[in-house]
């Protein structure tokens, strides 16, 4: 069953779909007019947003037009401008160092290049996913507290690598590497991810394996995600939603099922005419 969509508020682009599990909730992301300039360079303009648990989103739009920046301002790494964020009921830009850095253990980041420490396994790649809630640094597997190590293998699982688990990750294909961050994002028990173009460096065929993956475990886990890609074909296949960002305004915000390759293709061909 589809959740009523609510009536879009003029001039803002507002909630669209809703988890159906999920409708009552507080939202998992909510940008109000958030603008965000680089001297004078304005790289966002007064961008609204509401993103309730559980939604897929594929942030898509061309090269330049601020979905990295907007990741940043979502993940607490610049602050606005103008206007806000509010990330799990929190604001990043204002909640001081040690919130930040709590609310940082909830909010899980996916890069383009990875960022595993190629010389080590997937397994301890993964465990290090819980370094922000440990104490001490850990050297090696075994230094880690069983129960953290049981759950990376069960992570490792979900993700299908259980095999690869003691194999070094610079000897992984790049999908597998990609897996093993998803593995490693899983550990945090995040409830809102952030990936920032994690299919770039990827095949056809590894980036859909990829994205299926980090689909599979945001449903059952029921986490929010927010994933960048210029994939558009990807983007419809996996997501929920479809926002689109040109020239840092938010120019389509819409339910997965009711737009087309075709709309959100327009949005790049429209960019190029401009530039060529
Ligand atoms: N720290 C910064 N200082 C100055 N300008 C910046 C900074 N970060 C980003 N920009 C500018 O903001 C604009 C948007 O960049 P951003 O990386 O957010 O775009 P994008 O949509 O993610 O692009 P791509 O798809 O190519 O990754 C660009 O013009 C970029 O040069």
């Amino acid at each position: 069953m589809t959740a009523p969509l609510p009536t879009p508020e003029s001039g803002r682009h507002t909630v669209a779909p809703q988890s159906p599990n999920h409708t009552n909730t507080a939202p998992s992301l909510l940008l109000e007019n958030l603008s965000m300039s680089f001297g004078a360079k304005t790289v966002l303009r007064e961008v609204n947003l509401d993103v309730r648990p559980g939604q897929f989103v594929a942030l898509v739009g061309p090269s330049g037009a601020g979905k990295s920046t907007l990741l940043r301002l979502i993940n607490g790494s610049h602050s606005p401008t103008g206007g806000s964020v509010t990330v799990l009921g929190v604001n990043p830009a204002t909640c001081g160092r040690k919130n930040l850095r709590k609310l940082r253990t909830r909010v899980g980041f996916v890069f383009q290049q990875f960022g595993l420490v190629g010389r080590l396994s997937a397994m301890e790649n993964v465990l290090m996913g819980t370094l922000g809630s440990l104490k001490m640094p850990r050297y090696g597997i075994s230094t880690y507290p069983r129960p953290l190590r049981e759950k990376a293998v069960a992570n490792l699982e979900r993700v299908g690598l259980a095999d690869q688990r003691f194999q070094r990750c610079d000897t992984l294909s790049g999908g597998q590497q990609q897996r093993v961050a998803i593995a490693r994002t899983l550990m945090q028990d995040a409830r809102i991810v952030l990936a920032d173009e994690p299919v770039a460096s990827l095949d056809p065929s590894a980036s859909l394996s990829v994205l299926n993956t980090l689909k599979k475990v945001s449903a059952e886990d029921g986490f929010t995600v927010i994933c960048s890609l210029h994939q558009v074909d990807l983007a419809l296949q996996v997501s929920d939603r479809v926002v689109a960002v040109r020239d840092g305004s938010l120019i389509l915000d819409t339910p997965t099922p009711d737009t087309s390759e075709a709309a959100v293709r327009a949005i790049y061909e429209k960019a190029k005419g401009r530039t060529a």
